[in-house]
């Protein structure tokens, strides 16, 4: 796999840090998430592969022990309020002196400066601050956040776990670590570039929900059929938008032309009233093998045996049978290969990996009773 040999140091944080680390997992790296003592159990769902220790940091001897952890990794990846770390005396200038090769990778909603940088946070707030999520929505209904996956995931962990890859590479040459300042808000606004860059087009020039791709064109939207399921339409191109009528049984010589601003409410009516009028699967067959771009609105119980996924394997079954997006992309020689067990309990290789970076039984023995670390399976206690 890609990152075979890389170690990882994950500060257990809410959603998007640990999906970094778990994208790190699934091309090969060893993952050591460092979570807390006495809390038994986690909400990190995005665990697989990853080692678990659990590590008092507000005891100094545990602080101590990260710095040490740090010395031998390649990256440590932290989740916390800015100034959190350098309170713990685990700040990029203690780690890095110690560590000149370690990746430092910060990730927060508004990063390391700026007045909103201590300030709390979540996805819909560095979105709203990113500038997307004011144009995000549909027609006269106010800004609408899809879930939390532009800022927490796209904007975040895997713009984060870019900044890792890169200062990996960047390092094969130099020698050198260097600190990762992923701000939530930046990496949201950077994958919503296209959008910045294409203004000028005046593709984005009407209120929100109005223009080509919010909801406010006719062949670019979702629309319902007759048994109450969905289609999704992306007929942008003269060419597809073609078909796309063909399918409909409309006469192009008969309606607006497709770019004509003021007639899109009355023809969004119109495909409205022609989707109603079959059932999803009447319309798939109708639009199978031409290039209308009319695809099903697939749920999670349907997206693995669609026959494209299933010919790709696009999606995978971990050992207890649950269904999950196999990691993409898919690297010809070294492809992702994503643990199938579950993630583990907090606590559960504390000593294990403790062992592993040169602790003796002796010392580890001497830190679970004095509460610096926590061993939650009966099986990997000394
Ligand atoms: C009703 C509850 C239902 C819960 C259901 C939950 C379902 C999960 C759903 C996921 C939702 C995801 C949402 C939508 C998101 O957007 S997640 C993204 C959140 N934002 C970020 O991650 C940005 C960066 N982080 C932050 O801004 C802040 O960490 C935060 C998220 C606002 C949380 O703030 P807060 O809880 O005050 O923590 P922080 O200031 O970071 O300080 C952390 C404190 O914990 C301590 N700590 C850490 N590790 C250890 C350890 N191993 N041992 C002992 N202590 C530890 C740190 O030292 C620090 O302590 P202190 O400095 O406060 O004294």
């Amino acid at each position: 796999m890609a990152l075979l040999g890389v170690k990882v140091i994950e500060l257990a944080g809410l959603a998007p840090a640990p999906f970094c680390g778990m994208i790190l997992a699934d091309f090969g790296a060893k993952v050591i998430r460092v979570d807390r003592t006495k809390v038994f159990s986690t909400l990190d769902t995005q665990a697989r592969g990853k080692r678990s220790v659990a590590l008092n940091l507000k005891m100094p001897e545990g602080v101590a022990l990260l710095r040490r952890l740090c010395v031998q990794s390649d990256v440590v990846l932290e989740p916390y309020r800015k100034g959190v770390m350098e309170k713990l005396g685990l700040g990029p200038s203690e780690l890095l002196s110690e560590n000149p090769r370690l990746i430092y990778a910060r990730l927060t909603g508004y990063g390391q400066s700026g007045c909103y940088a201590s300030a709390a946070g979540h996805d819909i707030n560095y979105l709203a601050m990113s500038g997307l999520l004011s144009q995000l929505g549909r027609s006269g209904e106010k800004p609408y956040a899809p879930l939390n996956l532009v800022a927490d995931f796209a904007g975040g962990g895997l713009t984060c776990a870019l900044g890792i890859v890169l200062a990996l590479l960047e390092r094969t040459r130099s020698g050198k670590g260097q600190i990762i300042d992923a701000s939530m808000v930046e990496g949201a606004a950077f994958t919503g570039s296209f959008l910045w860059k294409s203004r000028r087009l005046g593709i984005w020039s009407r209120p929100r929900g109005e223009n080509l791709l919010d909801s406010g064109a006719p062949f670019y939207d979702t629309y319902k059929t007759l048994d109450g399921k969905y289609l999704a339409v992306g007929a942008i191109e003269t060419e597809f938008y073609d078909q796309l009528l063909k399918g409909l049984e409309l006469d192009a010589g008969e309606l607006p032309p497709q770019m004509s601003f003021s007639d899109w409410p009355e023809l969004k009516q119109l495909f409205t009233e022609r989707f109603a009028s079959k059932t999803q699967a009447d319309w798939l067959m109708i639009f199978d093998g031409t290039d209308a771009c009319v695809t099903p609105v697939l749920s999670f119980d349907q997206v693995s045996s669609h026959p494209h996924n299933r010919e790709r394997g696009s999606f995978m079954k971990d050992s207890s049978g649950e269904e999950f997006p196999r990691p993409a992309p898919i690297l010809s020689r070294t492809p992702a290969e994503p643990c199938l067990a579950s993630g583990p309990a907090v606590g559960e290789h504390t000593v294990e990996v403790l062992l592993d970076y040169g602790y003796t039984s002796a010392e580890i023995d001497e830190m679970l009773a004095a509460g610096v670390v926590q061993c939650n399976t009966g099986k990997a206690k000394l």
